[in-house]
């Protein structure tokens, strides 16, 4: 059924989802995933000034930028959001985020927690998703079975694995990345509720209600 066809629906802006977890536990993973799965679902893309990986892309798995590039998008206040994590920038392309929610579509951030916490405040409307390992040996093994990063950088991503996972009481729901798949029917499944929401459909109901009564 279309927005048009739906006396209580129609003229809702798109639902935004936070994705976070500590480094390795699948999130890029996820998100692909699920963006195969539910072809109407944006996917942000973010700056960073990390350098790319082999096989990224530029304007597709990241904007990739100097530091003095993102700096000045700072300045300019084009980040909805943005972080330092292990020694480098990442933020949220804010004009994108804006017009895809306006445009009644659904968009996801993959992004760390501090960021998260500020969008949170920015829209505490917003969907937001813990991903966790099925254990931290795990993680380990994912993260270091990836093969991109150094082992000082795993390192790091691990310390930091840890001061993540505790923030996680600030996030809606939390996921086990245990099966890919199994990962993204639970994602898929807060969405479809998300949509059921009450609070999309009472301001229609309520005028509704005026009109008849
Ligand atoms: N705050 C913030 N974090 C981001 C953004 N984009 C990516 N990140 C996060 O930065 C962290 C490092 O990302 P990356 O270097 O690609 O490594 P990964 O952890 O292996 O995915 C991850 O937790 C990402 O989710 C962003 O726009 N803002
Ligand atoms: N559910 C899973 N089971 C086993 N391996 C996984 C799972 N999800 C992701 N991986 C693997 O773990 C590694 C890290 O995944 P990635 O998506 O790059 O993590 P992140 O984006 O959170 O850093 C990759 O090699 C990926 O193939």
């Amino acid at each position: 059924m279309t927005n048009k066809e739906c006396q209580w629906g129609g003229e809702e802006r798109g639902i935004l989802i936070v994705l976070s977890g500590p480094s390795g536990v699948g999130k890029g993973t996820v998100c692909s995933a699920l963006r195969s799965m539910s072809k109407d679902l944006v996917y942000s893309v973010s700056a960073t000034t990390r350098l790319p990986r082999e096989g990224e892309i530029d304007g597709v798995n990241y904007f990739f930028k100097t530091r003095e590039q993102f700096l000045s998008m700072i300045d300019n206040e084009e980040l909805l959001e943005w972080a330092e994590y292990v020694g480098n920038y990442y933020g949220t392309p804010k004009a994108f985020v804006e017009q895809t929610l306006a445009s009644g579509k659904d968009i996801i951030l993959e992004i760390e927690v501090q960021g998260a916490l500020k969008v949170k405040e920015k829209f505490p409307e917003g969907v937001f998703i813990f991903l966790l390992p099925p254990s931290i040996d795990e993680l380990q093994n994912r993260i270091t079975n990836r093969g991109t990063e150094s082992e000082e950088t795993i390192r790091k991503r691990m310390t930091a694995a840890v001061e993540e996972i505790s923030l996680s009481e600030h996030y809606d729901y939390i996921i086990v990345n245990d099966k890919v798949e199994a990962a993204c029917n639970r994602i898929r499944s807060i969405m479809v509720a998300e949509h059921c929401k009450k609070e999309r459909y009472l301001p229609k109901i309520k005028k509704w209600i005026e009109e008849v009564l």
